[in-house]
């Protein structure tokens, strides 16, 4: 990110070439942004704060936890300035004007940036999280004909952008990077802006004189005399927005009003150095806890990491002091307020001195020059001059005070000559306040009441009508409505398992053979699965809730039980899995389902039968990622009220006796928000490496939690490798694939058991579907009828259709099922239990599952290692310390990606991290 103050134009000159490009730099010094002679570095391997020498030697010091930029910093190479980004450094060699970087950083690699452009010249560096920018310096040839050129290299940037005009400026953020015309001073956008938005939000009629960008974000200081701060982009904009999503974990503070001389940006927050006093003031985001920022203190420089900001004071040292979240507060090395320089100061600039014993720079007759703070602003007057010894010090007029901060400031005077006035002011202005609050309560109480009155209301006497238009929706794509004759106000109970058919005790033991092991098709968390067949010769499935090991017999998690059987009797959908009746008799509880003579998803991927694998081929996968898209569709879309599945995963999709999917297991389902807005504050639930990261950090549930667990369902189809697993450098798939997906490295995520397709542009469309469902804001992902639509335009593709732009509807026609509720498990063979071709039971429990709460008593988590370890055959020393690894420090899963999204985890959440996975 562009964290820094551009001060390398204070160029030491020893020599008679440097002091040329000094004086040709000097040109341009107010457009020098993003370069500073402070950076700092963050990321996973720790944050590290380097700068410039305190002395005149140019040379870097750092400070940190990230010993790869720690042991590599050049020990011998003068820099003009340094910019940092995830796990690296750069700086701007004094020598060959061009760019020299060290860390961890796998898109950034130390030395010199590859490729290298002959003969390239920059006179400004600056990085995001993933890559690293260098403006050319003026005088090449492009440029001379009123074109800039940029290099940029790094992840998903590595290219030359030419502009047409010149570019005094630019900013790398998470992703994207901003540059300022020198005409205009107008700023323009460029780059992968799908987390921030900053390139369309970016403002065309706006003019700055400088521009910092952020993590998702980019303010700019404006010019004319308000020298405002203006910001755009995903975070600082939308206050509102992150103040709801993380309130519990940090504050959001609005950008200030105050006139500014420089600016910086972290990935959530700002910082910027007010003009009238040179005190530094923050905004956006503040993780808890945070320190504040000095206050009441002159700063020379600023730059952000993450979730902090460090500054040199004025005042004080040339010690480094920061604030914020996630790093000391003094910082034991001594850097430079900028670069030591032999000549005098130019006119615009003053020496820095911060006092007499710390003198910055070794060298007699060497000093730092800083440029003078902007011009006093329409509401300030100068009380001291720019000159050589001093910066310019300005102070509000307060005569003439039109803004608030103006009026704040001069409050004193204001209040003294008011004070009368505002005293028969607020006489007459408190009661009517005071009124205006009991009338807003009394308002809110009512509208809440009626509106609790109302859902429940609603609630009770839900058909699921939505008129003839969504009715004939639901027929034309295969869906009946389970309540086409229920009467209005009939009692809920009733309706709840109104076409579930109770079976007796005795009836499902003779079907199961006395659920004797052999009948035993599964074992899920909550029960175990056993084929049967019922007197009239009816296959079926029947699932037996655990019994707890407590004398009272009671069995295990009634809740889920009944919450599944009131879910299940009121759904209907071709490609959900049907419940057929229900036995309640004393302690044992059961559900009589149709059976899925096929096994689970989960079993033909990852079972131990290849041929089983390689019988899914694409069209047969894609097929069945269709039909479970349209199940859970249905789910979100059709059901009454909304029906958010919590818990998607390849083992809940069984595959019937004519190979059609079905999205099985509602015993994690909750009945979603009558308003989808309206996230539900339950504890997370699912299935570790499906679940999504927003939901489990954020607690905030929405049908876009099961979007993000398809998405996943979608790599794992295409690629046939586990969502968890030990045996890939990247153990969870979506850190894995998504990488190779957005480099366009696609095709080596395909499954090498699968020939690969003549067109692999069906798979890729495919691929870039499970990218944007496995996003990590839910607002970001895609609703499940967009991705439904999606999937099957590339089906069709995969199966040569001219015409893809086409949705294939309805099911049944193109898939070639000839299921529409009628009862397959009446038709399914007679398969005995023993066909253990799709029964292996013991292989889907090498997964990795949820929080404790949620922990399923079938598996305990010793088992679940050595399952894993005997699964990945690796030395169980080692898998222990990876499996500990993967989530102590957040790598490996999409927890991780959130922790660098929206925030790291508390300690506290941490904690609980470690405890429970
Ligand atoms: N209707 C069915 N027909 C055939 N096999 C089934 C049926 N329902 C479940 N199974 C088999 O039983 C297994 C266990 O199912 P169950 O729904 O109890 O647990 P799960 O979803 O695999 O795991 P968990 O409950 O931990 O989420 C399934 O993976 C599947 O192989």
């Amino acid at each position: 990110m562009g964290k820094g103050r551009g001060q390398w134009q204070f160029l030491s000159v020893g020599v008679f070439l440097q002091l040329v490009t000094v004086l040709r730099l000097w040109r341009y010094a107010s457009a020098l942004g993003s370069m500073s002679s402070i950076a700092i570095s963050y990321g996973e391997n720790g944050p590290v704060f380097c700068g410039l020498s305190s002395d005149d030697s140019h040379l870097v010091n750092c400070y940190g936890s990230n010993s790869a930029i720690l042991y590599g910093i050049p020990a011998h190479f003068p820099f003009y300035g340094l910019t940092a980004g995830d796990g690296f450094v750069c700086g701007l060699l004094m020598k060959s004007n061009q760019p020299y970087c060290w860390g961890s950083s796998s898109y950034i690699q130390m030395g010199v940036p590859q490729p290298i452009t002959k003969g390239a010249e920059y006179s400004e560096i600056s990085a995001g999280d993933y890559h690293l920018c260098g403006l050319r310096k003026y005088g090449t040839e492009l440029q001379g004909n009123n074109f800039s050129l940029v290099d940029c290299w790094g992840y998903n940037m590595t290219a030359s952008y030419v502009f047409n005009g010149q570019v005094t400026s630019i900013s790398a953020g998470s992703g994207f990077n901003c540059g300022l015309f020198s005409v205009n001073s107008t700023v323009f956008c460029w780059g992968d802006q799908t987390s921030s938005r900053v390139i369309t939000l970016a403002p065309k009629q706006l003019r700055f004189q400088k521009i910092s960008a952020g993590g998702y974000h980019v303010c700019g200081i404006l010019q004319g005399g308000s020298s405002r701060v203006f910001c755009w982009g995903r975070s600082l904009d939308l206050e509102e927005e992150i103040s709801m999503e993380y309130s519990s974990q940090g504050n959001v503070d609005f950008p200030p009003r105050d006139p500014m001389i420089w600016i910086v940006g972290g990935k959530f927050h700002a910082c910027a150095i007010k003009a009238f006093d040179h005190s530094v003031i923050c905004w956006g985001f503040m993780m808890k806890p945070s320190t504040p920022a000095p206050s009441n203190v002159r700063v020379l420089e600023i730059a952000a990491g993450n979730y902090f900001t460090c500054g040199i004071l004025a005042e004080k040292s040339l010690m480094p002091v920061c604030w914020g979240h996630g790093f000391p507060s003094s910082l034991p090395i001594a850097v430079s307020p900028g670069v030591c320089n032999s000549t005098p100061c130019p006119p615009g600039s003053y020496e820095v001195s911060p006092n007499g014993d710390n003198a910055p720079c070794n060298l007699p007759g060497s000093r730092i020059c800083l440029s003078c703070s902007s011009p006093c602003s329409n509401e300030m007057y100068e009380i001291v001059k720019c000159s050589l010894k001093s910066d310019r010090k300005c102070s509000y007029n307060c005569s003439g005070c039109l803004s608030t901060q103006c009026l704040s400031n001069c409050s004193n005077l204001v209040n003294e000559k008011k004070g009368g006035e505002n005293d028969r002011f607020w006489a007459l202005q408190v009661p009517i306040i005071v009124a205006e609050i009991i009338l807003a309560v009394f308002m809110v109480i009512v509208v809440s009441t009626t509106a609790v009155f109302y859902v429940r209301y609603k609630l009770r006497n839900c058909q699921c009508s939505g008129g003839n238009l969504r009715a004939e929706k639901l027929k034309s794509s295969g869906i009946k409505s389970s309540h086409e004759d229920v009467t209005v106000g009939s009692d809920l109970d009733d309706l709840k398992i109104r076409r579930a058919r109770m079976f007796t005790y005795e009836e499902l033991k003779l079907a199961t053979c006395g659920f004797k092991d052999e009948s035993q098709v599964g074992k899920g968390s909550f029960s175990c699965v056993f084929k049967g067949v019922l007197k009239d010769g009816t296959v079926v499935a029947v699932k037996r809730a655990l019994m707890s090991s407590s004398n009272d017999n009671k069995p295990k998690n009634s809740k889920e039980f009944r919450t599944e059987l009131d879910l299940l009797s009121r759904l209907n959908h071709a490609h959900l899995l049907n419940l057929l009746g229900y036995c309640e008799e004393g302690g044992e509880r059961l559900l009589v389902y149709e059976f899925m003579a096929h096994g689970s998803l989960h079993q033909h991927l990852h079972g131990k039968d290849r041929a089983l694998k390689q019988q899914l081929d694409w069209v047969r996968r894609v097929t069945i990622a269709v039909q479970a898209a349209r199940g859970i569709e249905y789910l979100h879309g059709y059901a009454c009220p909304p029906v958010i599945h919590r818990d998607i995963k390849s083992s809940n999709i069984l595959i019937d006796e004519e190979h059609n999917a079905r999205v099985a297991d509602f015993g994690l389902s909750l009945l979603g928000p009558a308003e989808s807005g309206s996230p539900l504050a339950e504890l997370p639930a699912g299935t570790l490496g499906y679940l999504d990261p927003e939901y489990y950090r954020l607690h905030y549930l929405t049908t876009k939690s099961d979007v993000y667990s398809f998405g996943v369902l979608l790599l794992e189809i295409l690629s046939g490798r586990k969502v968890i697993d030990m045996l890939y450098e990247e153990a969870n798939i979506v850190e894995w694939a998504v990488p190779l997906i957005k480099s366009g490295d696609f095709s080596r995520i395909l499954d090498p058991e699968l020939n690969q397709p003549r067109d692999l542009e069906a798979l890729k469309r495919i691929a870039n579907v499970a990218c944007k469902c496995v996003r990590m804001r839910g607002k970001d992902r895609p609703s499940m009828d967009k991705v439904t639509t999606a999937l099957e335009r590339a089906l069709a593709q995969l199966m040569g259709s001219p015409c893809i732009d086409q949705p294939i509807l309805p099911t049944e026609v193109v898939l070639g099922s000839s299921r529409l509720h009628k009862k397959s498990s009446q038709r399914s063979s007679n398969r005995s239990s023993s066909d253990v071709d799709v029964v292996e039971p013991e292989d889907q429990r090498i997964e990795f599952r949820a929080p404790s709460w949620i922990t399923f008593p079938s598996v305990t988590s010793s088992q679940r290692w050595k399952s894993s370890v005997s699964d990945a055959d690796i030395e169980g020393k080692n898998i222990e310390a990876r499996n500990v690894g993967l989530v102590g420090s957040g790598r490996g899963d999409g927890l991780r990606c959130l922790e660098e999204e929206i925030a790291p985890a508390s300690p506290h959440e941490n904690l609980f991290l470690q405890h429970n996975f």
